[in-house]
């Protein structure tokens, strides 16, 4: 995409954005409450019209979506879908319906950790359960680009990393994923890239290895008694040693956190 852009009256969402994502990657778009991801993503799904720039998804303009287009394409919203009276595994294959080469759908409803729940109503199940289901009909058409807007909000631990497992699956399958989150050991674990957006403008992209200079920042060396920031770590540790004659008491070296360098980003 270049120069995208939508405004909402007053409120500039998104206020001219570049980003190049290759296939196969799994891109995180990083970002506060408010600042133009989930604006960003629906453009990029064609389901919001952009008021300027170009987009290109898998070769088509998303704003012209063809049905075959649609197809090659699985999304997760950030609203959970609606509550039917169906059950999850009458929802799944209801979808499945939906796709020229769809998946097994007791194989997907497995992969989201939902097969004890598969004869029961999506109504009934709790807010993480039918999260999995919404991951579970994002996944079930095998899409060649999948976006997933916030997909583990609401999980329990267990649940996100079983759901890390099958972003993980997908990928090394080919997957290209597009994904927002508000959990940077999220981005951290998954994202090959991240952009970090604020206030509707990309203010980092890169590795989340290295974003930011994180890579290159002062390591800390805390031990009991005392903390010092040093670019020579491992110097600090054998001067240390001789110092207690061998074992540091509670050493710890530490880089900057993702998340230390995301909040230097966005200001706070
Ligand atoms: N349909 C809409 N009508 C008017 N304003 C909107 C609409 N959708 C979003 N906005 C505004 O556009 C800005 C960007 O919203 P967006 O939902 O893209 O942010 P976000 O980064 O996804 O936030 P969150 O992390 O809270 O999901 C916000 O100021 C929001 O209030």
């Amino acid at each position: 995409m270049r120069g995208l852009a939508k405004r909402y009256g007053d409120v500039q969402a998104v206020g001219g954005i570049d980003l190049d994502i290759s296939p196969g990657e799994v891109f995180a778009i990083l970002g506060p409450n408010g600042a133009g991801k989930s604006t960003t993503v629906e453009i990029l799904e064609g389901y919001r019209k952009r008021d300027a720039g170009e987009v290109s998804v898998l070769g088509v303009d998303p704003g012209r979506p063809t049905r075959e287009w649609r197809s090659r394409v699985g999304v997760v919203l950030q609203t959970a879908n609606d509550m039917t009276e169906a059950t999850v595994r009458e929802t799944v294959r209801h979808f499945a319906g939906y796709y020229p080469d769809a998946e097994d759908p007791d194989a997907v409803i497995e992969q989201v950790g939902l097969t004890e729940k598969a004869g029961k109503r999506v109504r009934e199940l709790s807010g993480g359960q039918r999260r999995r289901v919404d991951v579970a009909l994002g996944v079930i058409g095998r899409p060649e680009l999948l976006f997933l807007d916030e997909p583990t909000t609401g999980f329990d631990p267990e649940a996100r990393r079983r759901f890390w497992d099958l972003i993980q699956g997908l990928a090394h399958r080919g997957t290209t994923i597009v994904l927002t989150t508000h959990y940077l050991d999220e981005a951290e674990a998954l994202a090959d890239r991240v952009a970090v957006i604020a206030k509707g403008r990309i203010v980092a992209e890169g590795e989340p290895a290295t974003l930011g200079g994180r890579a290159t920042a002062k390591a800390t060396v805390r031990w009991a008694g005392g903390s010092l920031e040093t670019d020579t770590p491992t110097r600090a540790v054998r001067e240390l040693s001789e110092r207690f004659d061998g074992e540091v008491p509670e050493l710890t070296v530490t880089r900057p956190s993702l998340e230390d360098v995301y909040l230097g980003l966005i200001g706070d």
